[in-house]
C-alpha cells in the first residue's frame, strides 16, 4: 500500500490555501495526501518542556508538536513566521516559488497623507511600525493582532486611516482590494512572501516527495535573509527587514535594524554573485552589529523585557 502523506497545518484561510497549494503539487506528482486542519491553540502538552525541544514560534509551535507525536508527516508554514533555529528533528524539505514581498497599507482613502491632523495606523508588527515611524514621525501607530480576514474585519470597524498587511497574502486569499498603496519603501520581513514545508529529518520518502516541490531561487535568497536575522537578532525580536532579490548570476541584499520607535535604523545594501552567498547574510548582520548594532540590539532587548 502507498504510504499516505499527511499534510499539517494551521486552520486559518490563508493557511489552508498555502497547504492547498502543496497537497495539489504533491498529488500531481502521484503521491496521496491527506490535509490535518490543526487549531493553534499552543497548549497541547508534550512529556518534554518546550524550551528543551527548541520550540519557540507562537505560530509554528502547534504543528511542530503535532509533528514530533508522528500525528502528521509534513507541515506548510508562511516561511517569515518560521524561527530561524527550528526544533530538533525537523528540517526544512521545501521553499516554494515566492510570491511578492512588498507590504502594502489598506486604505480609506489617501487625503490623510496630506493631512495635519491625527492619523493612525494600525499593525501588530514591530518592523512595519518602526518604518512606518521613520517616515512619518507624528502618526499614531495602534496595535492589531489576528489572522489576515480578522485584521481587515477590524480595519473596518475603527477609525483608522490604514493597517498595513503582506501583499502576498492577501492576494492568495484574493481578498486584495483594487487600490492599496505599495510600500516600495518599506523593508520587508525576511522571507517574506514565501512559505516552507517542514519534515522530520529521518523521514525518507516525505523528504523526496518534498524536495521535488523546492524551488532554489527561493529557497538561496531566503537562506541568506534568514542567516542576516539569526545573526542580527539572538533569539531576541527586534525591528528587522532583509530582502534578497536575484538577477540572473547577482544577488542584491538590503538589510535593516531600526529601534522600536523608528527614529534610529542601521541599514546595509550589498551586490554579491549568486555563487559566493555562502555566510553572506551573516556577514551582513555583522556589519550591522558593528556599526551600532550591538548597541540599538541592547536597547531593543532592555525596551521588550520592560514591556513584557
Ligand atoms: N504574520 C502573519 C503572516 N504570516 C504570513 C503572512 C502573509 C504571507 C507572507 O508574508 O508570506 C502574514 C500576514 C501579514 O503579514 O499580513
Amino acid at each position: 500500500m502507498k504510504k499516505i502523506i499527511r499534510i499539517g497545518t494551521r486552520d486559518s484561510e490563508l493557511a489552508l490555501w498555502q497547504a492547498n497549494t502543496v497537497q495539489e503539487k504533491l498529488e500531481s506528482l502521484g503521491f496521496d495526501t491527506i490535509l490535518v486542519p490543526i487549531k493553534s491553540t499552543g497548549d497541547q502538552v508534550l512529556d518534554k518542556p518546550l524550551y528543551e525541544l527548541g520550540i519557540t514560534g507562537i505560530f509554528t509551535k502547534t504543528l511542530d508538536i503535532a509533528m514530533l507525536k508522528g500525528q502528521i508527516d509534513i507541515a506548510v508554514h508562511s516561511m517569515k513566521d518560521v524561527p530561524t533555529l527550528l526544533p530538533k528533528g525537523i528540517v526544512q524539505a521545501a521553499v516554494l516559488e515566492r510570491e511578492v514581498t512588498q507590504d502594502i497599507l489598506v486604505h480609506k482613502g489617501l487625503d490623510f497623507l496630506e493631512n495635519e491632523g491625527n492619523v493612525t495606523i494600525a499593525t501588530g508588527s514591530l518592523r512595519r511600525k518602526a518604518q512606518w515611524l521613520n517616515k512619518f514621525p507624528h502618526h499614531n501607530v495602534v496595535d492589531l493582532r489576528g489572522n489576515v480576514n480578522t485584521r481587515l474585519l477590524k480595519l473596518i470597524e475603527n477609525d483608522w486611516q490604514g493597517a498595513i498587511f503582506a501583499k502576498a497574502g492577501l492576494k492568495r486569499i484574493k481578498l486584495l482590494p483594487k487600490d492599496v498603496m505599495d510600500l516600495d519603501w518599506m523593508v520587508p520581513a525576511p522571507a517574506q512572501g514565501a512559505m516552507m514545508v517542514v519534515a522530520m529529518e529521518n523521514d525518507a520518502h516525505c523528504l523526496e516527495a518534498l524536495s521535488q516541490l523546492n524551488h532554489k531561487e527561493t529557497e538561496v535568497a531566503t537562506a541568506i535573509e534568514r542567516d542576516f536575522l539569526r545573526t542580527l537578532e539572538g533569539g531576541c525580536t527586534a525591528p528587522i527587514g532583509a530582502l534578497a532579490e536575484i538577477n540572473t548570476e547577482q544577488v542584491h541584499f538590503k538589510g535593516v535594524l531600526y529601534s522600536l520607535d523608528g527614529k534610529e535604523k542601521i541599514e546595509i545594501e550589498r551586490q554579491i554573485k549568486l555563487n559566493q552567498t555562502q555566510d553572506f547574510g551573516s556577514t551582513c548582520a555583522k556589519e550591522i552589529l558593528a556599526n551600532g548594532g550591538v548597541k540599538l540590539m541592547d536597547l531593543i532587548r532592555n525596551e521588550n523585557s520592560t514591556l513584557h
